[in-house]
């Protein structure tokens, strides 16, 4: 007998020890859950039995209300119990079909062999010390991803664990099944990471926990550094890990830190559905996710008409060339930058001083509060007191001045006219009012008196109340107003400016703030810096410090405004920024080559910038290929992770009306041969549309196309057709490109785009193009 078959019968054997360990727990925590699940129902339909109901006197009603607050606690214990025992149940299940994925022999220095399975989640026997499987996020368990057989260590609280790792053997467990079973002198084997990386891909993000490379590895356990920057090519794994490196903080730190304490911004809400099933999956909740999108649309959008960034793009590649499209691009350069981060925040510290506008409280003509008078109040406090402190003594200052002004208003003609006029249902509120308040008894004989001025302060009141809502949220303090004197003056723009300059297009910048802040529209392009404004002016008291991690995924599309932004917003949290700088593709960013504006917001000593070099996701010919659209500098560090396949193909097409045929007849053939997600991406949003409704009419009614827009959130199996901004970090079997011409991607901006929409190829990449094909596009695809 080989060696080989006597370890796949041992292990054989071992597997049903476990899968009988594992039903064990399931038939206790099946019981439990029963009995709870009856409890609930039991205690629910009881409730309003077991409460003693008895209103007759005060006593009787304490008695009753402690009455109903025991019961109600009562169900609350058993439905937080029953939760924790059905995601118990949830566990097992996943165990059941698959309780570890590894083993590890490693013998501390001078001890003995110990045998460590791996696994997503952690099996531990009855007696509480048999460890039958190792969660994938204990210390122990980081000796499998990070070394080869040989010399090994691992962390530890008080240290490094040092010791030698005899055996390295990965499963593939499937079902309860041991389908596979490898050694392995590789960090980890190449055979299964092999076999996961030729699977179909699904419409959702899967987990990578079983074959974690080591670089990733280091992004997932980092906990030295404050900033962690990733710049990894594309492929490389870097959402995946982010999303691993989450499930691993909830482990590691699960006493102090709970998944809504950590955030994840997203580039778009397609990608926010696509990665949504990781976590679940790893047994943990998911984190808060968010596009900056409605960070804005939170703070802003209610008041504003904020243009979005897809917006942004589409007029601003349709304007390409023309003198306006050029000055509107310098803006959006200009206004993402780090000069004009620093700009604003000197205009800030002048506001210290001076200058900050108010917006006037009036009641019809009549002006209750004038800007002047809060400018003066709001500058007599202290400039070290800070914004904050000024903000809200002036917001409490404007709700006396607003009640002052109620009193005052209760002889004047206009309220003893409104008062006359209430319906009875206000009338009925007084009466409560005035007997609340110990009217109508005998002794008293002004009733009809206090019923007269408590209407006619309802009146008053009513006519304010709007007012004291707008006090309440700050909204005296005219941010835009401010925002937009810094494009009013000359003066004022070069003495805030670091270099004591004006941006180039100045002039244009400030009558295009006028032209549109004029009619409360906001361009995107001024959104983030109004928003800090308003923020700093209200003393950042929205400011989250209950987040203790934020994630930003394609972080080179953020400008290194939104990047100082985004510090400013988060305080106490620590930041995984991860990106690609060859996918920038956003004018807002391209300046600071995607990543300045991240790796400078901390100081260096809590700063690590880490790269990950090999590309997973396609197979080597569609790395190899894509490579080729780059500049050559730019492709020097991306490494192809050894996986065959076809060869990319350019396909030229007389027009659009065969480019269509074409198109459809080469997803006829991909879905016959079972790719199940098939990416037809377009350049901008306006030909998605088209080309979705040529396809449908070309294609047989039974094959799904879906026309994926800015507002999806799910991405279907089948046909999706998309523009490139929305295909960003998720993945198709098959990418077919819509129209690669030198008309679509003729410039050199146009080259990262189309970078990253071939990039998105599993395992197929055709592209296809009428006219002449992009520059950029290598010689050898045809
Ligand atoms: N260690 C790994 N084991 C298995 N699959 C992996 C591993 N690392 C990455 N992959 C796979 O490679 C693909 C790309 O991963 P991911 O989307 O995380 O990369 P990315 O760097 O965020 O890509 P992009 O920047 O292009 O959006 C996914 O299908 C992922 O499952």
């Amino acid at each position: 007998m080989n060696e080989q078959v006597s370890s796949r019968d041992e292990e054989e054997q071992r597997l049903l020890v476990v899968l009988e360990q594992v039903s064990r727990r399931m038939r206790k925590e099946l019981s439990l859950l029963g009995d709870r699940r009856e409890d609930v129902v039991g205690i629910r339909q009881d409730f309003w039995d077991d409460v003693r109901m008895n209103f007759s006197d005060s006593t009787e009603v304490g008695e009753t209300w402690s009455s109903i607050v025991q019961q109600a606690e009562l169900l609350a214990e058993r439905e937080r119990s029953h939760r924790v025992a059905s995601e118990m149940v949830e566990r097992l299940t996943r165990q059941f079909d698959s309780p570890y994925f590894a083993r590890i022999d490693f013998a501390e220095k001078g001890g003995e062999d110990e045998v460590i399975y791996i696994g997503r989640a952690s099996l531990v026997g009855e007696d509480g010390e048999t460890f039958y499987v190792y969660d994938w996020r204990a210390p122990v368990s980081s000796l499998f991803y990070d070394h080869e057989p040989g010399p090994a260590s691992y962390r530890i609280p008080d240290g490094e664990m040092e010791g030698e790792l005899k055996l390295k053997r990965q499963f593939v467990i499937r079902g309860g099944q041991l389908k596979h079973l490898f050694d392995t002198s590789e960090t980890v084997g190449d055979e299964i990471l092999q076999a996961v990386l030729s699977e179909g891909s699904d419409t959702a993000m899967k987990s990578i926990v079983a074959t974690i490379q080591k670089e990733q590895n280091w992004i997932i356990r980092d906990e030295k550094h404050k900033l962690l920057v990733v710049q990894g090519a594309a492929g490389s794994g870097k959402t995946s890990a982010a999303l691993q490196r989450i499930a691993y903080l909830l482990y590691r730190f699960r006493q102090s830190l709970g998944p809504d304490q950590i955030i994840m911004f997203s580039p778009n809400p397609v990608f926010k559905g696509y990665i949504s099933r990781v976590l679940p999956d790893l047994g943990e909740a998911n984190m808060r996710q968010m596009t900056f999108r409605e960070l804005i649309e939170a703070r802003i959008g209610r008041r504003f008409e904020v243009e979005d960034l897809f917006s942004q793009t589409e007029i601003l590649a349709a304007e390409d060339g023309t003198p306006e499209g050029e000055a509107r691009e310098r803006s959006v350069r200009y206004k993402g930058s780090e000069h004009f981060f620093i700009t604003v925040e000197s205009y800030l510290k002048r506001l210290e001083q001076d200058g900050v506008r108010f917006r006037s409280l009036r009641y019809r003509t009549e002006t209750i509060v004038s800007a002047e008078e809060m400018a003066e109040r709001f500058y007599s406090v202290r400039a070290s007191e800070g914004f904050g402190a000024r903000a809200s003594g002036l917001r409490r200052w404007l709700l006396e001045r607003l009640k002052a002004w109620v009193e005052s208003q209760l002889d004047e003609a206009w309220v003893e006219e409104a008062a006359e006029l209430v319906d009875s249902e206000d009338i009925q509120r007084a009466y409560v009012d005035v007997r609340r308040r110990g009217g109508f008894h005998d002794e008293v004989f002004d009733d009809e008196e206090q019923m007269s001025v408590r209407l006619k302060k309802r009146v008053a009141e009513a006519a304010v109340d709007p007012l004291v809502k707008a006090v309440r949220r700050y909204r005296f303090l005219d941010a835009v107003a401010t925002y937009r004197e810094l494009f009013e003056s000359r003066t004022l723009f070069t003495s805030c400016s670091p270099d004591g300059k004006l941006p180039l297009g100045w002039e244009w910048m400030s009558q295009r703030s006028e032209e549109t802040m004029g009619r409360k529209a906001i361009d995107h392009e001024d959104a983030t810096p109004l928003m800090y404004v308003l923020e700093a002016l209200e003393g950042f008291r929205l400011v989250e410090g209950d987040i203790l991690h934020v994630f930003v995924d394609e972080a080179q599309d953020y400008s290194p405004f939104q990047a100082a932004y985004l510090r400013r917003r988060y305080p106490r949290a620590r930041l995984t920024v991860l990106g690609d700088f060859n996918q920038a593709i956003y004018i807002q960013s391209q300046e600071s080559g995607g990543f300045s504006g991240w790796t400078r917001l901390m100081a260096p000593d809590v700063t690590s910038v880490l790269r990950l070099t090999t590309s997973y996701r396609s197979t080597e010919p569609i790395v190899q290929y894509t490579k080729g659209i780059l500049a050559a500098e730019d492709a020097v560090g991306i490494i192809p992770f050894q996986r065959k396949g076809e060869a990319p193909k350019v396909i030229a097409c007389k027009d659009g009306g065969q480019l269509g045929d074409k198109v459809a007849e080469d997803i006829n053939g991909l879905l016959a041969k079972g790719y199940g997600t098939i990416g037809v991406i377009t350049k901008t949003a306006h030909e998605t549309g088209n080309a979705s409704a040529l396809l449908k009419e070309l294609l047989a009614d039974e094959v799904p196309v879906t026309l994926v827009t800015g507002a999806s959130a799910e991405l279907p199996k089948g046909v999706s057709v998309l523009p490139s901004y929305l295909a960003k970090g998720i993945e198709f079997d098959a990418v077919l490109v819509w129209d690669a011409s030198s008309a679509r991607y003729g410039k050199e901006k146009d080259r990262k785009l189309l970078y990253t929409v071939c990039t998105r190829a599993l395992h197929v990449l055709h592209i296809y193009h009428t006219g002449e094909a992009s520059p950029w596009l290598p010689e050898q695809g045809g």
